[in-house]
């Protein structure tokens, strides 16, 4: 068998151009601000692609650029003007910062209201907990690519590799909020090629290039990478070994061209749903929106005997 491809450059397209309509609907435009710090080259890129795609659907998108040596003390004064501003919607302080900043502090400044990334602790607990919220946009990214190609996860076993806060925790609660039968490895778990070949569905979020080999791949699974290394010649590659896992899985994301513009296509996503949210337009949704979980009796706290 070869797999098909989850083409998440046309998904993503496809995703902002909904969006780009939605917001053309409205009476305001919502707001997005990308703090970047420093010129980390692969930031560079990333908050560009972000303020062009976001310009592109009709945001209003500024990037508020910060000098490598800014004290963190006016990072924090910067977020903090940003939450007051009733004209920002949406927030994200691009990473990695420099190292005299400490980026939890700084992620726990963001306005939870504001928090597009889903990073704040108020909003990985209220996903933790089931509860609506902001949702990290890679994971939210990877639920619409699975949903694009049909895959039915009530009941599915699941496998996550990493256990990041912002891809591999996020990433298992939204499978699990779908009924899914999720496990999370990580660098201390046994007999990870084993684990991986028993997955039906299998989201790789290590960060190191071809560290789930094509043999980990069950017949039939569907594969997302979520990795992005550069190789040493300065190609983009996945955690996963693409042309032999291809041939074994039922549909698999490239790298680049998969998980990547999801990613941001979510994070204009979130700006909108967070814009109607702040104004009493919609409510936030459990899980994004993305995957309808249905909370089944023995879920609800103390209703009895039954797996939880
Ligand atoms: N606060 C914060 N939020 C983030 O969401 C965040 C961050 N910091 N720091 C860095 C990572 C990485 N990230 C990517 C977004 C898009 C692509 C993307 O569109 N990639 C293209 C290729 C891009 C290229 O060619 O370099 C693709 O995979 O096809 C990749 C990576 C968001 N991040």
């Amino acid at each position: 068998m070869t797999a098909r491809i989850l083409d998440g450059k046309a998904v993503g397209a496809r995703l902002r151009a909904g969006l780009g309509e939605r917001v053309a609907g409205l009476s305001f435009r919502p707001g997005l601000r990308v703090v970047r710090v420093g010129d980390d080259p692969a930031s560079v890129v990333y908050v560009r692609s972000k303020d062009r795609a976001a310009k592109e659907a009709g945001f209003d998108s500024e990037t508020i650029l910060l000098p490598e040596d800014v004290p963190e003390s006016e990072l924090l004064a910067t977020v903090r003007r940003l939450n007051a501003d009733p004209a920002v919607d949406g927030i994200l302080v691009q990473l990695p910062l420099p190292k005299h900043i400490d980026p939890q502090k700084v992620l726990e400044a963001v306005d939870p209201a504001k928090d597009v990334d889903g990073f704040h602790p108020v909003n990985a607990g209220r996903l933790a907990a089931g509860l609506p919220g902001l949702v990290p946009c890679t994971p939210k990214g990877v639920m619409h690519l699975l949903a694009e190609a049909g895959v039915k996860l009530s009941g599915a076993r699941a496998v996550v590799l990493g256990r990041s806060a912002i891809v591999g925790r996020p990433m298992a609660a939204l499978l699990l909020a779908a009924d899914a039968t999720v496990t999370m490895l990580h660098s201390r778990s046994r007999d990870i090629a084993e684990e991986c070949r028993r997955a039906e569905v299998l989201v790789a979020a290590v960060g190191r290039a071809g560290i789930v080999r094509g043999d980990w791949i069950a017949p039939g699974a569907v594969v997302v990478d979520v990795g992005i290394n550069r190789t040493a010649e300065g190609k983009l590659t996945g955690d996963v070994e693409f042309e032999a896992a291809r041939e074994r899985a039922g549909w698999i994301t490239p790298v680049p061209g998969g998980v990547g513009p999801m990613t941001i296509a979510c994070l204009l996503e979130n700006t909108l749903e967070a814009a109607l949210a702040r104004r009493g337009r919609a409510e936030l949704e459990p899980n994004g929106g993305v995957a309808e979980a249905h909370a089944t009796p023995e879920q609800s706290y103390g209703h009895g005997p039954g797996l939880a």
